[in-house]
């Protein structure tokens, strides 16, 4: 059985960068949407992405960013792989010749095969829980049993995702990877190390329950 993955999003510090992956994170999120209290500057996020060890994935996060300032910021960071939380077509997320995620925000009706076939050019969904006026890091979960088990493009899980609830996420659909956010600060943006380290061994943990 794949090991889950896990991606630790709203970094903005390199002591949580560094923690994260001492702890095992497999990618640090960057958000670049001004509006989060996980906001990241490009200089910040150039700062922390020069002191990163190799084989950690940077997720640079963007919600209905304008095109111009992807472009620009492509030139200044070092991303391996773009996550777009808005209302992004295809075209747009496909237009940076660069590995991306479609985020997707399971507001009811959401067909997941429909959405699979749209974006079909990305790495990856990641599912998001739906709320009105918040694009992302809602600290909510949705019902995971909505994920149909028969998509074929990698599924990451995010949304309100804890230590308590982690292995009741992986039992439930054996996503590729989880996100998290929230559920492992201290305050936003601010991350804590033993939760972060608390959730990673949760995940292991719930991964060898399922072997
Ligand atoms: O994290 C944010 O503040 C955020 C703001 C606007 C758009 C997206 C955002 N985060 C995207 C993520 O991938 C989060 O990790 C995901 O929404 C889960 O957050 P949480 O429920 O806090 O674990």
């Amino acid at each position: 059985m794949l090991r889950t993955r896990v991606k630790i999003c709203g970094i903005t510090r390199i002591e949580d960068a560094i923690a994260a992956i001492d702890a095992g994170a497999d990618a640090l999120g960057f958000v670049f949407y001004s509006k989060s209290p996980r906001a990241v500057s490009v200089e910040q996020a150039q700062s922390i992405i020069a002191a990163l060890p190799p084989f950690v994935s940077k997720v640079g996060l963007f919600v209905n960013e304008d095109a111009a300032f992807i472009r620009k910021l492509l030139g200044l960071c070092s991303l391996d792989i773009l996550q777009f939380h808005g209302d992004e077509s295809p075209e747009f997320c496909h237009s940076f010749t660069m590995p991306y995620m479609k985020a997707l925000r399971m507001r009811e009706g959401m067909d997941l095969h429909v959405a699979a076939e749209e974006y079909s050019t990305a790495r990856a969904l990641l599912l998001d829980s739906y709320k009105p006026g918040v694009p992302g890091g809602t600290g909510e979960s949705f019902d995971w049993h909505r994920i149909p088990n028969d998509l074929d493009i990698p599924i990451v899980l995010a949304g309100g995702l804890r230590v308590d609830n982690v292995a009741a996420a992986i039992s439930s659909c054996h996503p590729y990877a989880l996100d998290v956010s929230g559920g492992v600060e201290m305050a936003p943006g601010i991350k804590c190390p033993q939760k972060v380290t608390e959730f990673i061994t949760a995940i292991s943990d719930a991964d060898r329950r399922e072997e």
